[in-house]
């Protein structure tokens, strides 16, 4: 199973963007409170459209309660692009394991001495800074997960509406 953990988000549409990719790819999304927005907000209900209620959702109240939350044999990763270990060489392809993908907050990313205490679990996705400070946190979590996935040959992921292919003759 594949979580995608969210430290403190501010930005109510890229969590709407992330629920709405954790919706189509039976990723749990773990919300790490304090938000940075109403979870009623009527906008990020609007980014995750009408998917908000098929996503399973753990809510927590700070960094530790999630920490606690992780399953027996569980794996975390720190995604951040102050890691030494770039994503796409971690091998996620174990899909009966429960890989935990943790991202900071828009504005600060994640506290700088939980990263020190972790950093043999950080990643990151390689970019060039010289103009852009950082990646979106949404296209973050949607590359992430679907490295994952991509690893555990999308395993669980077959269309269940197939379109009619007899129109496509
Ligand atoms: C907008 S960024 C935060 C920027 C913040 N100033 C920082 O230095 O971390 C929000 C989150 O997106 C993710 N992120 C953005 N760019 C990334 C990259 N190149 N590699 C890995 N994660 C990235 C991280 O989880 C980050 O905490």
């Amino acid at each position: 199973m594949n979580h995608i953990a969210l430290f403190e988000p501010r930005i109510h549409f890229n969590t709407g963007n992330i629920a709405r990719t954790c919706a189509a790819t039976n990723t749990v999304l773990h919300l790490i409170e304090p938000f940075g927005f109403e979870i009623s907000d009527k906008h990020l209900k609007r980014a995750g459209l009408d998917y908000w209620d098929k996503v399973n959702i753990v809510y927590h109240k700070n960094l530790q309660d999630f920490m606690n939350s992780i399953a027996d044999g569980g794996q975390l990763y720190l995604v951040s692009k102050f890691a030494e270990h770039v994503y796409s060489d971690v091998d996620y392809s174990d899909d009966k394991k429960d890989h935990y993908f943790l991202f900071g907050r828009e504005d600060t990313g994640l506290p700088e001495e939980f990263m020190h205490e972790h950093r043999d679990e950080c990643i990151r996705i390689p970019m060039n800074d010289e103009h852009v400070r950082s990646l979106n946190l949404s296209n973050c979590a949607c590359m992430i997960v679907y490295e994952a996935l991509k690893q555990q040959e999308f395993r669980g992921l077959e269309l269940v509406h197939t379109y009619e292919k007899d129109k496509l003759k």
